[in-house]
């Protein structure tokens, strides 16, 4: 199975999972963990030879980041990792072949619990552009706008990926 792993990550916490992801999904396959922005400079179309993708964002302001919101992450941490476009953007013209199994992550505070979610939002773009669900999408916890991970969240992260990985 060949994956790519996507993140978008100001402060680094979204970054560390999608690693971890990366080197679960590594056991079984190829696998290409890469910032959105240096994915999104290489083109529109994602390469026919991936069986798996995986989609990690920070939640900004109930949902994908936007310029204004990364702007503002700029304020709490500088210089951040995604520093030139989000994941909303690159989904924006993004071809991907039909039926591409997918799956969608994200990073939120955990106090105050507050509503919205950018997994789901990329997963539902995603398969409005022709993916397919290889689970639902899952929420991971931070310390704050960048206090980094909450404890065991890399280890739930590493477990997650072995979830997308078939039974052979
Ligand atoms: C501008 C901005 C808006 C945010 N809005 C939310 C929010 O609506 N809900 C939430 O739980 N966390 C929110 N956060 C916290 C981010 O989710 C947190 O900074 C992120 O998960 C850290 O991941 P990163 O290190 O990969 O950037 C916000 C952070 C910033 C900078």
């Amino acid at each position: 199975m060949r994956s790519l792993v996507v993140y978008e990550s100001m402060s680094g916490a979204t970054k560390a999972l999608a690693e971890e992801i990366a080197q679960r999904l590594g056991e079984v396959g190829p696998v290409r963990v890469v910032e959105v922005g240096a994915l999104a400079a290489e083109g529109p179309v994602l390469g026919a030879d991936v069986d798996l993708l995986v989609v990690g964002a920070p939640v900004h302001a109930f949902g994908m980041s936007r310029a204004s919101t990364r702007l503002e992450a700029t304020k709490e941490k500088s210089p951040v990792i995604s520093a030139t476009i989000g994941v909303r953007e690159w989904l924006e013209d993004l071809t991907i072949k039909s039926g591409l199994r997918c799956a969608t992550f994200d990073t939120k505070v955990l106090t105050p619990r507050l509503p919205g979610s950018a997994a789901k939002a990329i997963d539902k773009n995603l398969r409005s552009a022709g993916a397919v669900r290889a689970c639902p999408p899952r929420t991971f916890s931070v310390n704050g706008k960048s206090g980094g991970l909450v404890d065991g969240e890399l280890s739930a992260a590493r477990a997650w990926a072995g979830t997308l990985i078939p039974s052979s």
